[in-house]
């Protein structure tokens, strides 16, 4: 079984997570114990909401819920204390069916059985089945997403693509929470926002969340900084979608080819580590970023061989150097689930592990339920300062479960609204 038990009992939790919890009570038994053994919490900045009245969780809809991607969503989403999957979406060769009759299920759990009877419906905003959905994941193919995306944005959805097509958008954040949770006031100037409400936010390309995951701690530190990254990726055949490539292809094989993957890493890295300015939009990161992209014979996790130039070496030496990285990742804070308290996010977003031999994606890949980084080896590299290699989970933290993770954080940052769900923002103000 590859699941962790997902959701989180509580150790320590922000007031952030505090006001959401409790926003969020009635939905699930050990959020309601959660909030409950913070009673004695000091009332803060946020303060502490009244108990909802609301005892639905947040109706979303997955569309493309038939794909790898798809899949995978639904996976992640059985249980989930704050959304309840209402709708699945796929193509009209799908729509009509019920899941389980209709989908190639390839995941090692069971199809949830909350989903299994649900009729797939076409991707048209328009249908009934999505009247009441206010969340939209979207797992669909890049070659029809980009529409339709944006007509569920304007129909008042909010929308956490991992396609493509709407990433270099200059108002659509490439949000990853443990990296840059402040892009996400971007959606505030979405024209779309501000006139229905709906928004969309996408996820980086898997192999590029990966790295910018596992690069995180170096390039926030102050002594540290990135000048330059060159990146080898090996990547998982589940990449690629199913049925993806052919056994033919790729047993016993390296493909040293993936279209159109190294300008992404290149291009979607400097946007994710560069800075969200209302004023000025996205500012790029100034670093420089050299890709090189290969398929291997793996089924999930993509693993990548980075080498680092810092911005701020100094007088230090190499071996001083990576010994700062690696002191870098050991004290990175846990963002996605110590800072925001959101539910699916991992006790640790990025780990170092000293073995000489790790990462390796069969080992590491499910980490943290697939959404924790591991970076090993680093040391010191004849060319540039430091080298070292990081493993990912491809269809989680860099897929599906980087966009309910996404989507975790905007209704901690109260941008999904839904009836008799207080948010951050709405329980702040009536403080006020
Ligand atoms: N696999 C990965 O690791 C990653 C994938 N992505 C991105 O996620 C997206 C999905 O990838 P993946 O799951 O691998 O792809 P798949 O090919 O496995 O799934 C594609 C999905 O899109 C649906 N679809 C296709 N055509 C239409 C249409 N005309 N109208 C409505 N639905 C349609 C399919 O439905 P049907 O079954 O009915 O044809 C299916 O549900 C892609 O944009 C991909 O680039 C992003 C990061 C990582
Ligand atoms: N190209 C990635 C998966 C993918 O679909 O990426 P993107 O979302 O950037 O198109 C891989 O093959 O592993």
């Amino acid at each position: 079984m590859e699941q962790r038990g997902r959701f989180p009992t509580n150790k320590c939790i922000s007031r952030r997570q505090e006001v959401v919890v409790r926003s969020m009570n009635g939905r699930h038994a050990h959020h309601r114990s959660w909030a409950r053994s913070r009673r004695t919490v000091q009332r803060g900045v946020i303060g502490l909401v009244a108990r909802s009245s609301a005892s639905e969780r947040i109706p979303v809809a997955v569309l493309g819920a038939t794909g790898s991607v798809g899949q995978r969503f639904v996976q992640l989403l059985e249980g989930h204390p704050w959304f309840q999957v209402v709708a699945l979406g796929a193509s009209s060769r799908s729509a009509g069916r019920k899941y389980a009759e209709q989908v190639a299920w390839k995941q090692a759990t069971p199809i949830p059985t909350e989903m299994a009877g649900i009729e797939i419906a076409e991707c048209d905003p328009s249908h009934p089945a999505y009247r009441d959905v206010r969340i939209v994941f979207s797992g669909l193919d890049n070659q029809i997403a980009g529409e339709i995306e944006t007509s569920f944005a304007q129909t008042g959805k909010a929308v956490f693509s991992n396609a493509k097509n709407h990433r270099m958008d200059p108002d659509v954040p490439i949000l990853i929470p443990p990296v840059n949770a402040a892009h996400i006031e971007a959606v505030r100037g979405q024209s779309v926002y501000q006139q229905r409400g709906g928004f969309i936010v996408t996820n980086a390309n898997c192999s590029t969340t990966a790295m910018a995951i596992g690069l995180a701690p170096v390039w926030k530190s102050a002594d540290l900084g990135i000048e330059t990254i060159v990146v080898s990726t090996m990547q998982a055949i589940s990449g690629a979608g199913y049925p993806g490539l052919s056994g033919m292809d790729i047993l016993d094989n390296v493909i040293p080819y993936i279209g159109a993957e190294e300008g992404k890493m290149e291009t979607e890295s400097l946007k994710i580590l560069g800075e969200y300015q209302p004023s000025r939009g996205f500012v790029p990161a100034e670093i420089n970023v050299s890709a090189m992209c290969n398929r291997v014979h793996v089924l999930d996790g993509h693993t990548e061989a980075v080498s680092l130039k810092v911005r701020n070496r100094g007088n230090r030496s190499k071996e001083q150097v990576a010994q700062m990285v690696i002191e870098a990742i050991q004290e990175y804070p846990s963002i996605s689930r110590g800072v925001f308290g959101l539910p699916s996010g991992p006790e640790r977003d990025v780990v170092f592990n000293q073995a000489p031999d790790r990462p390796q994606p069969r080992l590491d890949r499910n980490l943290g339920g697939g959404f924790t980084v591991t970076v090993g080896r680093v040391r010191p590299c004849n060319v540039l300062d430091v080298k070292l290699a990081l493993c990912g989970h491809n269809t989680i933290v860099g897929a599906a479960g980087g966009s309910i993770l996404n989507a975790e954080l905007a209704v901690v940052k109260g941008l999904v609204s839904s009836a008799g769900i207080p948010t951050v923002e709405a329980s702040t103000a009536a403080r006020r």
